[in-house]
């Protein structure tokens, strides 16, 4: 599914009235009902509906809102957060209609105080946050970090249009933002809502068909989120006739003393996502069984550097650094996996301590594919930053270093985010927190590989195992929510992608509107900065 962020979202809005497609008037009285029904879906039979208004057209949407509402006979009342000279026309107009639908009541249309608005606020059924929308940049004036506050500060359910005020839909970045329990947005989800932590402000994501202009002639989507429905022409194609040796050669190096595991991990991994032979390469002290004997076990000879080309001829994909410890040697085979290899190389853990002192020289100059799959705290030591920022500029680091390295960069998190060097951008949305148990991350290095194995092309693999490695939690998590062993998750891995190959539900569910439900997360949890990855 396209997602856009604010800019674009606005470009295409003026369009739309350009081209005499849709008037402003018929947008927002679109947008305004899609409120109005997403007001309704969280309160049937609400004794009183109050927006916060700003003076843009965010605000004047929530307006056209309480009109619909008070044309019920829902009781009404819209704040004011800005004199009326300030007002846009649109809200001025959405306002005299709304005078009119609520019969003129002199207290169906107010000004904000802190003291005064407080009553009217808390005896609410729903609070519309009609502040700020897509026209939103830096950071909130004082006027409305008060309003943000407040409305914080109640316990009545609150629902944003388009964006919540305060959350940077380019970024996901707010720090004071207000917390919503439902945002209604607008054509497309906007990518601030999706990632973290702009995701914690959101609450329930309802995106609405205001009825755009058509085929607006855009770029192919830059910015995307993996649905369901993109699935099914990811998968890998599995003739009746396949034998092992067209499924993918994948060796796993990587390995030190006490983390043998990860590197047996990542290999199952593979095997669960459908690559034919795994190979395991290990230093020559290195254990000469796996623990599963599925897996073919490959020892570097003492003295490496003329065999390293007999290593990897046969081999389709290498996933390197699971468990893997620094050091000189390494860092020569390293270098000949990144030069001499020609097959997708997938980089993970052991890899960024090997390179975080030289961070640009992780990069192929056989240019053949590179795919870098840190988590924060890897991420963060790799690019000797702290972790907060890692955190907070998730979405501008990936595109930057994605383009430097030429390499796809996927981070792993709640939402995890895949960059590509051409600008493509790919959030996921699947996942559950009894992931968060050692050597996951391991398992997702082998997914991917065990894709590419396949002749998945590389972005695509890493998208597919992104949503296929987080769906297969989730599954994991009905039977089991705690407790979970990293070995179980690539088990739940295969019977994903086989129940995907084969009867998954591909529609995205939707209410008889028509509007799109995205996600459903648990009461919103505050964001987290920096701290635990560190230790990881
Ligand atoms: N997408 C669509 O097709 C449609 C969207 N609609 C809705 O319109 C808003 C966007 O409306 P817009 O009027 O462009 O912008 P806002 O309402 O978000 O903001 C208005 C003013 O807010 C001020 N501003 C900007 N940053 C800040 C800040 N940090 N603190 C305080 N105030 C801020 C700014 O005014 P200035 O005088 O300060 O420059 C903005 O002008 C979109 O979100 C949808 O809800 C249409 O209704 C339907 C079509
Ligand atoms: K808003």
């Amino acid at each position: 599914m396209k997602v856009v962020i604010p800019s674009e979202m606005s470009r295409m809005e003026k369009r739309t009235i350009q081209e005499g497609f849709l008037s402003e008037d018929l947008l927002m009285e679109r947008a305004g009902l899609a409120v109005a029904r997403g007001v309704l879906a969280l309160s049937p039979f609400p004794s009183s509906v109050v927006a916060m208004v700003g003076k843009g057209n965010n605000g004047a949407d929530a307006v056209v809102a309480l009109r619909h509402l008070a044309l019920k006979s829902i009781k009404t009342a819209a704040i004011l957060l800005y004199p009326e000279g300030e007002h846009s026309k649109a809200l001025s107009l959405a306002l005299k209609r709304l005078s009119v639908a609520q019969g003129g009541r002199p207290d169906g249309i107010l000004h904000f105080s802190p003291q005064t608005s407080i009553h009217k606020l808390r005896h609410a059924s729903v609070i519309i946050d009609g502040i700020l929308g897509t026209g939103f940049k830096g950071e909130p004036a004082n006027e409305v970090l008060v309003a943000i506050e407040t409305m914080n500060a109640l316990h009545v359910p609150v629902l944003s249009v388009d964006i919540p005020t305060g959350l940077d839909g380019e970024t996901g970045r707010g720090e004071k933002a207000v917390q919503a329990n439902r945002t209604v947005t607008f054509a497309f989800p906007k990518w601030g809502l999706l990632v973290d932590p702009g995701c914690r402000y959101t609450g329930d994501l309802v995106v609405s068909d205001i009825g755009l202009y058509p085929s607006l002639s855009f770029p192919a989507p830059s910015r995307q989120l993996i649905l369901p429905e993109d699935m099914a022409t990811l998968l890998p194609k599995r003739p009746p006739s396949l034998h092992k040796g067209q499924a993918g050669h994948l060796l796993v190096w990587g390995g030190s003393d006490g983390k043998w595991g990860a590197p047996m991990l990542s290999g199952l991994g593979g095997q669960r996502a459908g690559a034919g032979l795994l190979t395991l390469l290990f230093p020559h002290t290195g254990p000469k069984t796996s623990f599963f004997p599925e897996q073919m076990i490959r020892s570097l000879p003492e003295s490496f550097s003329e065999g390293l080309s007999a290593i990897f001829d046969n081999i389709d994909v290498v996933a390197m650094g699971p468990g893997l410890s620094p050091g000189s040697e390494e860092l020569q085979i390293s270098r000949y996996v990144l030069d001499e290899f020609s097959g997708p190389v997938v980089a993970d853990a052991g890899i960024f301590d090997l390179y975080r002192n030289f961070p640009m020289s992780l990069v192929r100059s056989n240019g053949a594919p590179l795919i870098l799959t840190p988590h924060p705290g890897e991420f963060a030591r790799y690019l000797n930053l702290p972790v907060s920022t890692v955190l907070e500029h998730s979405t501008e680091l990936l595109l930057e270093w994605s383009e430097k390295l030429s390499a796809i960069i996927l981070l792993k998190g709640y939402r995890t985010i895949i960059a590509a060097p051409d600008g493509r951008m790919t959030v996921n949305m699947t996942g559950s927190p009894n992931m968060a148990t050692a050597g996951s991350g391991d398992v997702l290095t082998g997914v991917i590989s065990g894709l590419l194995a396949q002749g998945t092309s590389p972005y695509e693999a890493v998208i597919l195992s992104a949503y296929l490695h987080g769906l297969a939690g989730a599954e994991l998590a009905k039977s089991r929510s705690i407790g979970i062993l990293a070995r179980e998750l690539a088990d739940s891995v295969g019977l994903v992608l086989s129940a995907a190959a084969t009867e998954m539900d591909q529609s995205v569910p939707h209410d008889p509107w028509g509007d799109i439900l995205l996600t459903r997360p648990a009461r919103p949890i505050l964001p987290t900065t920096g701290g635990p990855y560190e230790k990881i």
